[in-house]
């Protein structure tokens, strides 16, 4: 990826090195997740990434669905412990949750990190996508005094994602998973999808339900006000750096990538257009015009490197997806105004001198709500309804998500997958997935009347 963000050669497999532009970008998005996760009550915490063996299993459901994808650490100098690297930390951080949390008073008790987690994925690995070092897992972990409460956290959560992937201007749709598909321990499981470029859908977070499947296994309980001992209820939620990888497919063109202003570690590029004579006027206008922008803390750099020609340096920060470009020629230094060149639209703009700092800064917001904007409207052209078979494989060949007639029986379900070779995202959370499906028969068992509509797609 000549855009200096990641490198896929090291000789790992699902394991990539971050350049340094792509930490800077990663930092950005980190700070969001970090802002919005503290303003709900969230306290940052930092657990180790061994998790012994018989912890990990203690769950059932959780061990069925992670035992062939964990990374064991068979060895660690003489000793033979048996260790997992984390894949996620539910069980790392149960056992402490048990001696955290006293009585009703220590609840909502609510963490999260952001670390690296290890999964032996047995798919194709791919970069940023499908890894088996997920190097930005944002994991959080939350205890309740019940099953209301904790629910009430479920939906809290998804507030926060969709503020996450608006701030990215990242769409999505939010489906219940269905049974067959939720995480491995979970009681039910909302997940986050988008649709690529490609046509494919990508699952960019996930919310989970627990129940009381963990802190049952791990004895975690709490002293109500009227005296009885309950276990506490339990949720987590994840995303990745899946999040940074959707943002620079879904806007990125061929021109390269073109980042959001609010994740762009350079918002403005300024390109000073030396002509002979008036190199020193070029230059001092150039510094003005930096110092202004700094000091109304707008991310800016200033390319005034000799070697290359204006037209190579347009490229190059087209490339690197620089959302706004300024440049200064001897007669906007005349005419007392400034050339803007906006980077997701190619449009330019000549502003009055006076007006560039509130011009940048009106600009970078309607590049956010555009970028947003325009690529909300690609998600829901890729999103129909069918109710018959062809009709969905039809759909499915063009790429996105069908919506399709389902009872809500999970045989029937998975014969659908079966019948459109495709995979089952759930109902959706983000419409009334009842809405206009009554009198239709469900896809795959049609004597049975459709209860929801399903969304399925063809998925990384
Ligand atoms: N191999 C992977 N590479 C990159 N991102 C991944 C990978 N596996 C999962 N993710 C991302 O991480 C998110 C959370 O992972 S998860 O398995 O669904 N959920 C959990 O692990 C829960 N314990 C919540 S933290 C997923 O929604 C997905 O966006």
């Amino acid at each position: 990826m000549e855009t200096e963000v990641y490198d896929f050669r090291y000789p790992v497999k699902g394991a990539y090195v971050w350049r340094p532009y792509g930490v800077k970008i990663r930092r950005l998005v980190e700070s969001y997740i970090r802002f919005v996760h503290d303003e709900t009550g969230h306290q940052e915490v930092l657990f180790p990434v061994f998790i012994p063996y018989e912890f990990l299993a203690k769950e059932s459901e959780h061990i069925r669905g992670f035992e062939s994808e964990v990374f064991w650490v068979s060895k660690g100098g003489a000793s033979e412990e048996r260790l997992v690297l984390r894949p996620t930390s539910e069980t790392a951080m149960m056992p402490m949750f048990k001696l955290w949390i006293k009585d009703h008073t220590d609840l909502p008790f609510k963490a999260y990190q952001i670390v690296s987690v290890f999964r032996a994925e047995t798919k194709a690995t791919r970069p940023m996508i499908r890894l088996r070092e997920i190097s930005m897992f944002k994991e959080a972990h939350t205890a309740h005094a019940d099953r209301e409460d904790a629910e009430k956290q479920v939906r809290e959560a998804v507030e926060i994602y969709r503020k996450i992937f608006d701030y990215l201007s990242v769409p999505y749709l939010i489906s219940q998973r269905p049974e067959w598909d939720k995480f491995a321990g979970a009681v039910y499981t909302i997940a986050f999808d988008t649709v690529m470029p490609d046509g494919k859908t990508m699952q960019i977070g996930t919310v989970h339900y627990l129940g009381t499947n963990f802190s049952r296994v791990f004895d975690v309980k709490y002293l109500t006000p009227n005296g009885d001992w309950e276990y506490v209820h339990t949720t987590s939620y994840g995303i990745s750096e899946r999040v940074i990888a959707a943002m620079i497919a879904i806007h990125g063109d061929d021109k390269g990538l073109a980042l959001p202003p609010n994740v762009a570690p350079i918002q403005v590029v300024i390109v000073p257009i030396m002509y002979k004579g008036s190199e020193e006027a070029i230059l001092r206008e150039t510094k003005a015009i930096q110092e202004e922008l700094i000091a109304s803390s707008v991310r800016v750099k200033v390319d005034d490197r000799i070697d290359r020609t204006p037209g190579w340096k347009y490229n190059y920060w087209e490339m690197m997806g620089v959302p706004l470009r300024i440049e200064i020629g001897p007669k906007d230094i005349e005419n007392r105004q400034v050339v803007l060149a906006r980077r997701d639209t190619l449009e330019k703009y000549v502003v009055p001198r006076n007006e560039l700092i509130e011009s940048v800064r009106e600009l970078l917001r309607r590049i956010n709500d555009d970028l947003r904007e325009s690529s909300w409207s690609y998600l829901r052209s890729m999103t129909t309804k069918a109710t018959t078979i062809e009709e969905a494989k039809r759909r499915l060949d063009e790429g996105g998500v069908v919506e399709v007639p389902w009872s809500g029986d999970n045989d029937c379900g998975m014969r659908i997958q079966q019948l459109l070779d495709a995979d089952a995202l759930g109902k959706p959370m983000d419409e009334d997935a009842t809405r206009e499906v009554g009198g239709l028969r469900d896809l795959a068992c049609n004597d049975k009347q459709a209860n929801y509509w399903l969304r399925v797609s063809r998925r990384y």
